[in-house]
């Protein structure tokens, strides 16, 4: 049975034991796990079995960005290994966008795919570095509407930007916001921060949550603490 709960856990870990030893503190009816870029290089496809063998959904954010054809094939292959959701990076274009979702659509894979607007680390200066003047928040509207428009059932961005998101692109547009940080939790490396049930009120349909659950000495103290914030406790 899927879970209701809109927290999607980070397993950011540099060894398959250490992200098993931490989902199994976890409960696959209180929140997703999310698979990134260090854990899938080290562990291979092991790790999206070990998962789903006890019974979470795991997004696999590998962010995806790379000529059409080699992200459609990367894309189909993370939903043949039943990934509940997938990802890419929008700055990656509308043809990048579209073979995509085709390829999954072509393939009858259900799988969600979204893309990534600008990186919850990033502010304006990072932007002005790399050649974009626009400000993140209109940086993000931009890619959030060529990703609605290139067929993404939604975007990752700060939970800063979910309401306007929502009002630009509905509230069926899915918006993963990540750089969340409950009352007792430190900002770290992260710029566009919001707390839980703020990042819910704007909108947000999807909270991303890495450390202040999986550094806390108890992790599930520390969900069930995001879960009050959440219900408003
Ligand atoms: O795609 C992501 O998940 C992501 C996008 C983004 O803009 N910012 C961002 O922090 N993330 C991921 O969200 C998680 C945040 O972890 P914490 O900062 O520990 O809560 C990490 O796994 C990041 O890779």
């Amino acid at each position: 049975m899927p879970t209701a709960s809109p927290l999607i856990i980070a397993l950011d870990y540099a060894s398959l034991d250490a992200a098993l030893c931490m989902a199994d503190r976890l409960d696959p009816s209180r929140c997703r796990l999310k698979v990134g870029k260090e854990l899938f290089t080290r562990s291979g496809p092991e790790v999206l079995d070990a998962l789903h063998g006890r019974g979470f959904e795991v997004f696999l954010d590998l962010k995806f960005h790379d000529i059409p054809t080699t992200v459609a094939g990367a894309v189909q292959a993370a939903a043949e290994q039943g990934v509940w959701m997938v990802n890419v990076h929008a700055s990656g274009g509308r043809r990048m966008m579209e073979a995509a979702k085709q390829r999954l659509v072509q393939q009858g894979l259900s799988t969600h795919l979204i893309a990534v607007t600008i990186l919850t680390s990033m502010e304006a200066a990072d932007l002005a570095e790399v050649g974009i003047e626009a400000s993140p928040a209109d940086q993000v509207e931009r890619l959030a509407a060529l990703a609605r428009d290139s067929g993404m059932d939604g975007v990752v961005c700060s939970a800063q930007e979910a309401s306007r998101l929502r009002e630009l692109c509905g509230s069926d547009f899915l918006k993963v916001t990540p750089g969340i940080r409950p009352s007792f939790a430190a900002a770290g490396d992260q710029r566009r921060v919001m707390a839980p049930a703020d990042a819910m009120a704007a909108g947000s349909t999807h909270l991303v949550v890495g450390r202040p659950v999986t550094q806390a000495e108890e992790p599930m103290a520390a969900l069930a603490a995001i879960e009050s914030e959440l219900s408003g406790g």
